[in-house]
């Protein structure tokens, strides 16, 4: 008896064990097994395991995949994290899985295991789809991520309807608005829940107008709206933190800088993609802030492309509060100067015509 006891506190007996233990990292039994064991093990904890939040990463084994994986098993918050691609998860899952952190990683390859990979999720991060080469435009991607953006979704809306959406996917203009159309098709939507990711801009623009000033970028904060891609890209310089004056030629220059960051990747990658570790590093931030919000900490605040009203546009980039319940606030634009109201009108004008494209993908 005391015997039997002993042997449950330790997750049974040591074939059990070594059978749950393969079968959590091969997703080729997993796919074997009923979405209802899997999830009775998601809510369990290996030992030593901490209490937290459950994520799925989409597009896993990817260039942005594979080092958002990777610092997201680093995080104190995540308890459970769901690696799924549909290429090359055994590999990344069984290297993560060994690092000595909390969070317990499982590994899902292919369509098949999509929805056990989305069953009990809270938060779901897509970086899946393909990236630019040099002289693409982000809105070359549609075509390929437009689809893999919606089937995605789908699975989001069927397993894990209450989850947070990170949407990193390209064209971001177009592919949130594909998201919030296949959720209202569900039944699902929540504007509340879903949220494109532009924190790198937020990041480019602190780097840069750091190096600008002579300043640690940690000490800079410059809100960044609009959207993801070229003109649509607006950093209100003149509300930075802490606050500083720029010449005009300083604000033209930050201004395109910071809008064309990702083709200075793309162009310094030669072929080989586009930004990987600090769109990872970007990701893992705003990941760690929706968790934060999610947990209820006070003043989570961060810049996101959302379902908003503060423009006419249906979307729109801006600073918002993140809470129990995803964005609980959505931040007017705050007053700009004549040179960003010039933007904010080239902004919107591209703007509509990407949230368009992204709206009639979906409802065709
Ligand atoms: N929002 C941003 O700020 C930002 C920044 C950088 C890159 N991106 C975008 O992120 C995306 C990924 O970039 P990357 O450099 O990691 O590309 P990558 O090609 O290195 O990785 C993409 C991954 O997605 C996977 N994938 C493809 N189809 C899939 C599907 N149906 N389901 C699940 N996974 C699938 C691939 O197997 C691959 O592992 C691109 O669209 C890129 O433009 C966005
Ligand atoms: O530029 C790209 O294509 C990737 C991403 O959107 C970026 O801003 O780095």
């Amino acid at each position: 008896m005391q015997q039997q006891q002993q042997q449950q506190h330790n997750g049974g007996d040591a074939s059990q064990r070594i059978a749950r233990i393969s079968a959590h990292l091969n997703p080729h039994k997993l796919q074997k097994m009923e979405a209802k064991t899997v999830l009775e093990r998601s809510n369990c904890r290996a030992k030593g395991g901490s209490p937290g939040f459950k994520v799925a990463i989409l597009g896993a084994s990817g260039g942005i995949g594979q080092p958002l994986s990777m610092l997201m098993k680093m995080n104190p918050l995540v308890s459970v994290l769901h690696l799924y691609d549909v290429a090359n998860t055994p590999g990344v899952t069984s290297d993560i899985s060994h690092m000595d952190t909390g969070a317990v990683v499982r590994g899902f390859l292919g369509p098949q295991q999509l929805e056990n990979a989305l069953t009990g999720m809270d938060l779901v991060i897509m970086p899946a789809g393909v990236p630019r080469k040099p002289g693409m435009t982000r809105d070359d991607l549609f075509n390929i991520n437009a689809g893999i953006v919606k089937t995605l979704c789908e699975g989001i809306a069927k397993c894990c309807p209450k989850a947070i959406v990170n949407i990193i996917s390209n064209p971001v203009n177009s592919t949130v608005p594909i998201a919030a159309e296949v959720f209202k098709k569900a039944g699902t939507y929540d504007p509340k829940r879903l949220l494109g990711v532009t924190m790198l801009d937020v990041v480019r623009a602190n780097t840069f107008v750091a190096e600008v000033l002579g300043l640690d970028p940690r000490e800079v904060d410059v809100p960044v709206v609009g959207g993801h891609a070229g003109v649509t890209i607006l950093p209100l310089l003149s509300q930075i933190k802490p606050p500083c004056s720029f010449t005009s030629e300083e604000a033209a220059y930050l201004t395109s800088r910071i809008q064309n960051g990702g083709t200075e990747v793309v162009e310094a990658k030669a072929g080989a993609g586009s930004a990987t570790l600090s769109m990872a590093y970007a990701a893992v931030k705003f990941a760690d802030a929706c968790l934060r919000g999610l947990r209820g900490d006070a003043d989570v605040i961060k810049c996101a492309f959302v379902p908003s009203a503060v423009t006419e546009l249906p979307f729109f980039a801006s600073k918002v509060r993140l809470g129990r319940n995803g964005v609980e606030e959505v931040y007017t634009l705050g007053p700009m100067n004549e040179f960003e109201r010039a933007g904010l009108e080239m902004a919107k004008k591209e703007l509509a015509g990407s949230i368009e494209k992204g709206v009639s993908f979906a409802t065709k």
